[in-house]
């Protein structure tokens, strides 16, 4: 083969960072895959708007006929559809495709696999989580002889610079979106960060790799920002803690509590100070995986931005181009396990939970019996005047018990008459 054909689909944050390296880097790219990398042409919604860098004559809106032109398809459009036609139609061609689409994979991933497979074609996707980090890679090939139990991290750029600015500048939650919109870490509709959907779909790929089974998307526990507040941080602050919103996936052994099979949430969570994931900063990602033989490891870098998912597109289009030249083609989908999901009574964890209850004698005593109704035992109790007559706030922070006895104590003190407000509800991880 004399050169790869390359078709860049989306031209946003990430295709135009994308586009700039493959052409600033012509000449180290084709060494490294062994013949030229040619960009055959870029398809976007409106060829017509001027783009900085970008020869015009490149530009289209025709993704079908581009696609049929290609050997390499670099999907960074986003979304379903069209990606998911373009993508069968890719195959089809014969091509090798590169992805950054997390919610596609999550939500289509095994149909995708299958078509790619039977093309006898190459699907990669490192971008699709963590941004930069090489994540993908060393899950899907280094600890492939390893057997994963456990991973733990910050996986949304967007929510954790929000969550950071809030707890380092005191910003307010919507200056610090729209922000993170105007840096190109959001996605298009940033409800997919802050409401915690893209961290799922990212939790659902990460946990089909780790503990190959399929997690699709809408099994994992999803839990957003929106509901964190400057109090919520500030109590954090008060326990020696920060807010993160996290993405857990654990692999669980057959027991007296139900059948083996795997945990995967994404929620936010109070970490100690003194983790790792505390000091995670800004749009960086960082992942802890557990494996019976490695150990503990983690993963830190950049999570969003145009320039570092760029530079893992072009890993990739270098690894998939190297395959069109010189034959073979990348490991394929490792989901042969068929671990169930298992719901959150699975899961062991400790809330923060903070009341608002009428400031007289014996609801101490009442709050603590519905704990101790679902088992849940207490390990500190904090009471402090709010400003108002008649009420306090009552800070309780539990044992380790099972999530299911935890959220079931809290719609009963969501019930009882001294209760007036159950102001806010958070895990407490990493310790
Ligand atoms: N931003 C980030 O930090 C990261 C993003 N990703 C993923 O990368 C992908 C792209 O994200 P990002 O670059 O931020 O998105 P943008 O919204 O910035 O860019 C999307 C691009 O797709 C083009 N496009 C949209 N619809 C169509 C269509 N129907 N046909 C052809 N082109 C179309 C747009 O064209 P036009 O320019 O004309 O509007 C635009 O160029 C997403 O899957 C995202 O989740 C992954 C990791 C990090
Ligand atoms: N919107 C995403 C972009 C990268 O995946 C994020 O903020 O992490």
């Amino acid at each position: 083969m004399d050169r790869v054909r390359v078709a860049l689909l989306g031209c946003g944050v990430v295709g135009s960072e994308v586009a700039r390296l493959l052409l600033a880097q012509a000449d180290d790219l084709a060494a490294r895959v062994g013949a030229p990398l040619e960009l055959v042409g870029i398809a976007v919604r409106r060829p017509d708007r001027p783009r900085p860098g970008i020869d015009p004559a490149l530009l289209t809106d025709d993704a079908e006929g581009l696609v049929a032109r290609a050997d390499v398809v670099v999907e960074v459009v986003g979304g379903i559809e069209p990606a998911r036609s373009l993508m069968h139609a890719a195959f089809r061609h014969g091509a090798g495709v590169v992805t950054a689409n997390k919610v596609l994979l999550a939500e289509h991933g095994p149909e995708l696999f299958e078509a790619a497979s039977a093309a006898d074609v190459d699907l990669y996707y490192e971008a699709a989580v963590a941004g930069a980090i090489p994540l993908i890679r060393p899950l899907r090939e280094s600890l492939a002889g390893d057997r994963v139990t456990r991973f733990l991290g910050i996986v949304n750029g967007t929510t954790n610079y929000v969550l950071d600015q809030m707890d380092t500048t005191g910003a307010g939650f919507g200056d610090a979106v729209e922000r993170a919109q105007a840096l190109g870490y959001a996605e298009a509709d940033p409800t997919a960060d802050v409401e915690g959907y893209d961290a799922a779909s990212k939790a659902a790929i990460l946990a089909s790799l780790a503990f190959h089974t399929r997690v699709p998307g809408e099994a994992v526990h999803r839990e957003g920002i929106t509901g964190v507040s400057a109090a919520d941080v500030a109590a954090a602050a008060r326990m020696g803690c920060v807010v993160k919103l996290l993405a857990i996936g654990s692999r669980e052994p057959e027991g007296p509590d139900g059948p083996a099979g795997v945990t995967v949430r994404v929620h936010p969570a109070f970490v100690p100070r003194s983790h790792p994931l505390a000091g995670v900063r800004g749009p960086f990602n960082a992942v802890f995986v557990e494996a019976e033989a490695a150990g503990e490891l983690m993963f830190y870098g950049p999570g969003a931005g145009g320039t570092p998912t760029a530079g893992a597109v072009l890993g990739d289009v270098v690894a998939v181009a190297r395959h069109r030249v010189h034959g073979g083609r990348g490991p394929g989908e490792s989901a042969y396990a068929d671990l169930p999901t298992l719901p959150l009574s699975r899961v062991l964890t400790r809330y923060h939970v903070r009341l608002e209850v009428a400031d007289r004698p014996g609801v101490l005593a009442r709050v603590a019996d519905a704990f101790a109704a679902h088992g849940v035992s207490i390990e500190q109790v904090r009471q402090q005047a709010v400003g108002e007559d008649e009420a306090a706030e009552l800070v309780v922070v539990t044992h380790v018990a099972p999530d299911t006895a935890l959220s079931d104590t809290v719609a009963d003190l969501a019930g009882l008459d001294v209760v007036l407000d159950v102001t806010s509800v958070m895990r407490v991880e990493g310790e």
